[in-house]
């Protein structure tokens, strides 16, 4: 897993790294890193790394004193540097006199000869000219959207942009991007991920992220959120071993569907039936509709009748009406995990007695998007989707799946992982169903639900992208990709599987 930290812990890091090593040290270390960082994206793209411009934007704290530094380590290899000062007089003094030392110079942003936006005629020549820039306008203590002179300068450049640390105008905490902000092509951080290089738009202002350890990583404490990679879902993906049987696998109950929406009982049955090798037993009114899409099902009309499981997903399609209600009070009394969605989310948030209903010892995941979300816990999430997620977990006491770009998902005991989609194909009609079977199968195989969840979040956010990407079928994988429905998320289920699996053999 991959960890990531806030501002917060970084700055505490940092401190004890001090007691150590010098402040200015640890700057030139961070500086080194994206000096070379910067090396190979000049090199990449121009071919070549002396003799090429880099344009620094320098605001007024240590991410532009970074910013010098790096500039004064790429002059010593002969590329021209110009620093764009945005706040002249706070201008970090040591990395200014670095940069002026190796030969390069600044200029003020707002200088002689200023254009109508107030940018000085020098400043604009050095962002124009520029083969690369260099985002050193704010870093960890950002608050707020680029302010209006970084912001036009921003606008000019029209080459790679380098961010030191994270991309100026992202909210460091919660990724959220308010106002104008810079697009990175590359971002070089310390230490480790923070929640704007994963979170939402900011991962895609960060582009590229590299982590570059300056000796800070050795002082974090345990990260207030972690990412799941590939090969790590693959390893876990449960599989069936020699002495499995169909019930030692897992056996999944869906309760899902009704006659007037059984498309759901089919998507979420069929997820199940895709996920994991064990039994998958639907309860419902769309039994026929399942039973003929899919034949490995063993399927009955009601809940009481579904037989044994270890596992529930319910609420798809079950709707607001007596007998969702009723469904769901007899899984949540059932004494095994369910993962509840959709209806049944809607049915807790206005009918208080139904949580008299659940077992306290069984866990429960709640599967909301934004809208569900507000009904549930009396407001939207807000921009700080973690820490919204984190505070319901733990006032229901239930493991907290709140769906989006970026999947957040918390433990009841504050633990966060995220899953980003980094594509938008999964926001499709019916795709949350398939992710209901999904984490209900994984649930039955005895899989701890916050892993189950973010697996399921992972391999469902893949399907939709080798779906759409076409990379399912005999024919090529198209770059672009083209929207899909949940039904071809739901047959590329496989695929993802097989994909993450792969990833996880040994090279
Ligand atoms: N931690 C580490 O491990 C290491 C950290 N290091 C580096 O230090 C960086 C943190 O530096 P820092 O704390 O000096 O502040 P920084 O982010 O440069 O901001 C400066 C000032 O900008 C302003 N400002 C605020 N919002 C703004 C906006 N939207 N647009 C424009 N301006 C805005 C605000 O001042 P204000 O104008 O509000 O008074 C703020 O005080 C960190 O990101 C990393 O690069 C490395 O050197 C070594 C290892
Ligand atoms: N913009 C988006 N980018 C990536 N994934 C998304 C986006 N919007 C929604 N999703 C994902 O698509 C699924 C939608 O679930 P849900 O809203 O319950 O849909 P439905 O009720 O139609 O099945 C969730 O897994 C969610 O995380
Ligand atoms: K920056």
């Amino acid at each position: 897993m991959q960890g990531v930290w806030t501002p917060d812990q970084v700055r505490g890091a940092e401190q004890r790294l001090f007691a150590r090593t010098p402040e200015p040290v640890v700057m030139r270390r961070a500086a080194y890193a994206v000096a070379g960082q910067c090396a190979r994206a000049l090199s990449d793209q121009t071919g070549g790394v002396a003799g090429r411009r880099v344009a620094l934007l320098v605001g007024a704290g240590n991410n532009g004193g970074d910013a010098l530094w790096a500039g004064a380590f790429l002059r010593r290899r002969g590329v021209g540097v110009t620093a764009v000062l945005l706040v002249p007089e706070k201008t970090h003094a040591a990395g200014l006199e670095g940069l002026r030392r190796a030969g390069g110079r600044a200029v003020p942003a707002e200088g002689a000869n200023a254009d109508t936006s107030g940018i000085g005629a020098e400043a604009s020549d050095a962002v124009e000219r520029a083969d690369l820039v260099i985002d050193g306008i704010v870093g960890l203590s950002a608050r707020g959207p680029l302010r209006p002179t970084a912001a036009e300068l921003v606008r000019r450049v029209l080459v790679p942009i380098v961010a030191v640390d994270l991309p100026s105008g992202v909210d460091p905490m919660t990724g959220a991007v308010e106002g104008p902000a810079v697009t990175a092509d590359l971002t070089v951080t310390f230490g480790g991920l923070k929640p704007c290089h994963v979170l939402g738009t900011g991962a895609v202002h960060s582009g590229e992220v590299t982590v570059a350890g300056i000796g800070i990583t050795e002082e974090l404490p345990a990260p207030e959120v972690s990412l799941l990679d590939a090969a790590e879902v693959g390893e876990e993906w449960p599989i069936p071993g020699p002495a499995d049987d169909k019930y030692s696998t897992g056996v999944v109950g869906i309760a899902a569907g009704s006659a007037t929406y059984p498309g759901a009982a089919v998507l979420a049955t069929g997820a199940a039936v895709q996920a994991t090798a064990g039994m998958v037993r639907y309860a419902g009114p769309a039994a026929d509709d399942v039973r003929s899409r899919w034949p490995e099902v063993v399927a009955t009309g009601s809940v009481g009748d579904a037989g044994r499981v270890q596992a529930w997903a319910v609420g798809p399609g079950i709707g607001l009406g007596a007998s969702g209600r009723e469904v769901l009070r007899f899984v949540l009394e059932s004494g095994r995990p369910v993962c509840a969605d959709a209806d049944s989310i809607t049915i807790l948030s206005d009918d208080e007695t139904t949580w008299d209903s659940r077992d306290p010892d069984a866990p429960l995941v709640l599967t909301p998007h934004a809208g569900e979300f507000a009904r549930l816990a009396g407001e939207g999430p807000g921009m700080d989707r973690v820490a919204a997620a984190r505070e319901v977990a733990a006032r229901y006491d239930a493991f907290l799946l709140l769906k989006g770009n970026t999947t957040v998902i918390a433990a009841p005991d504050g633990r966060v992982l995220v899953n980003d989609a980094r594509q938008a194909w999964p926001a499709t009609a019916g795709s949350g169903d398939v992710l209901t079977g999904l984490i209900g199968a994984l649930l039955a195989t005895g899989i701890e639900p916050l892993r189950a969840c973010g697996y399921a979040a992972h391999v469902h956010s893949l399907a939709a992208e080798l779906a759409a990407h076409g990379a399912t079928g005999d024919g090529p994988r198209s770059e672009a990709g083209a929207p899909i429905g949940a039904s071809a998320l739901l047959a590329a289920v496989p695929h993802a599987i097989r994909a993450v699996r792969d990833a996880a053999l040994p090279s």
